[in-house]
């Protein structure tokens, strides 16, 4: 096999007994530290390409690797787990929950643990659902881009009238941490109704709302009300507010289609923050387009970076580059347990008990537990991935 070419990197701790890789920089700097402090060599892909192929990971892995931290963009599955292997490695970390660009079987083959960043984006994921629907409800794009064309003229009763949210049902599919949260952020901030969608009942979130509705009852108000739904279809047709939040896999890949958009309302609002291909998005441009009170909000797309041709052009589509996690606190968070799942790992320490409460590795004035954060996949603790990690925390009760 021809070498493989080499690849820029910045080196870190260069005597470090242990050699991480991470293919990309990460926020803040305390993940960097965590590692050098702990005998790692640390290599930092410094390659100006935003997604890296499998050759130039092959390049970074090189004959000798401890572990290698990545990004979903990558493609992670026999060839990179067995080119680990080879170089002596035991760990792999996605700095992300999702992991359905790892192929878990293969790293498990390989004997290789994989990682990944659970319980840290939550809300910052959720609050970016919540602002997507709010953008797509009241136009707010629209009305930005005829603003800055100097297109107002003054104040019109017509003028971008668009949906109110108080009173009205928001259906989430996928209630797990992420859904939970906003379907909370949703009621709370809202006093929506809820009807939810998951194969596991979500006991909390349930308990929530029938308290603030009691709440908003002894105080005179309208109370909140929910619904766990037996099919999608029922969420589909009943709420004028859909978001979708489950992980992708087979279940869930074009869980939205032609014959489900048409039972949507025809004044809905569709948001996407989980994965692309959970929506058919060819299915979905066609529908924007015969239906233009319908709207949707998208930071997620089927083909990333790409759109699906026609989307740009819908004006009731709202679309960002895949920025649910993107606020200072979660993304530096998001390194740092990437970076103790890697170390952990090396260092062989145990599986952290709760994947869902993952804030004492977060106290930055804290020496972080002894253990590795969350691994989603582990030779001798091949618990879930496919049935799930959070098997043992089922119900969905995270948030
Ligand atoms: N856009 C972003 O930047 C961003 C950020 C974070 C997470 N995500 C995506 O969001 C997903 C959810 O993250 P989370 O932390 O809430 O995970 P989670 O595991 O807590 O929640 C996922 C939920 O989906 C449910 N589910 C699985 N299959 C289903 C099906 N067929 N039908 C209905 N429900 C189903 C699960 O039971 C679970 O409750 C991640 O897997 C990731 O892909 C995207
Ligand atoms: O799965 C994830 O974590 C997101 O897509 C990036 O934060």
């Amino acid at each position: 096999m021809a070498a493989a070419k080499p690849i820029s990197v910045e080196v870190w701790n260069p005597s470090g007994k242990y050699r991480v890789v991470s293919t990309k920089s990460m926020p803040g700097t305390r993940w960097i530290r965590l590692l050098t402090d702990n005998d790692c060599r640390l290599e930092i892909c410094t390659d100006p390409k935003t997604i890296l192929s499998v050759d130039d990971i092959l390049a970074l892995i090189g004959n000798r690797c401890d572990g290698v931290i990545g990004q979903l963009t990558e493609d992670w599955g026999e060839v990179l787990f067995s080119a680990l292997k080879r170089a002596g490695g035991t760990a792999f970390s996605n700095m992300a929950v999702g992991y359905n660009n790892v192929d878990v079987e293969a790293a498990n083959r390989n004997g290789i643990a994989v990682g990944n960043t659970p319980g840290v984006l939550t809300e910052t994921t959720a609050e970016l659902a919540a602002s997507l629907t709010l953008a797509a409800a009241r136009r707010i794009v629209e009305a930005d881009q005829f603003m800055r064309a100097g297109l107002y003229e003054g104040w019109l009763p017509h003028l971008f009238v668009g949906n109110l949210l108080k009173g009205q049902t928001v259906g989430v599919i996928g209630a797990g941490r992420i859904g939970s949260a906003y379907a909370r952020m949703m009621i709370e901030g809202f006093k929506m109704n809820l009807i939810y969608y998951d194969l596991y009942q979500a006991t909390r979130l349930e308990k929530f709302v029938t308290a603030y509705g009691l709440f908003l009852k002894a105080n005179g108000e309208q109370p909140v009300t929910w619904k766990r739904a037996a099919t999608m279809e029922d969420v589909l047709r009943e709420a004028d507010v859909i978001s979708l939040h489950p992980l992708l896999d087979k279940t869930t890949y074009h869980l939205i289609n032609p014959e489900r958009l048409a039972i949507m309302k025809k004044e809905a609002v569709l948001v996407n923050a989980s994965r692309g291909p959970v929506i058919d998005e060819v299915a979905l441009v066609e529908h924007l387009k015969k239906n233009p009170m319908f709207r949707v909000g998208l930071d997620v797309f089927e083909d990333e970076p790409y759109m699906k041709p026609g989307l740009a052009e819908c004006k009731n589509a709202v679309v960002v580059p895949h920025i649910a996690s993107a606020s200072k606190w979660t993304r530096e968070g998001m390194a740092t347990l990437t970076a103790l799942n890697v170390l952990g790992k090396i260092k062989g320490y145990p599986v952290w008990g709760n994947p869902n409460q993952v804030e004492p590795f977060l106290d930055e004035n804290a020496t972080p537990p002894p253990a590795c954060a969350s691994i989603a996949c582990h030779l001798q603790n091949f618990r879930d991935v496919v049935g799930h990690i959070q098997s043992e925390y089922v119900g969905s009760d995270y948030y």
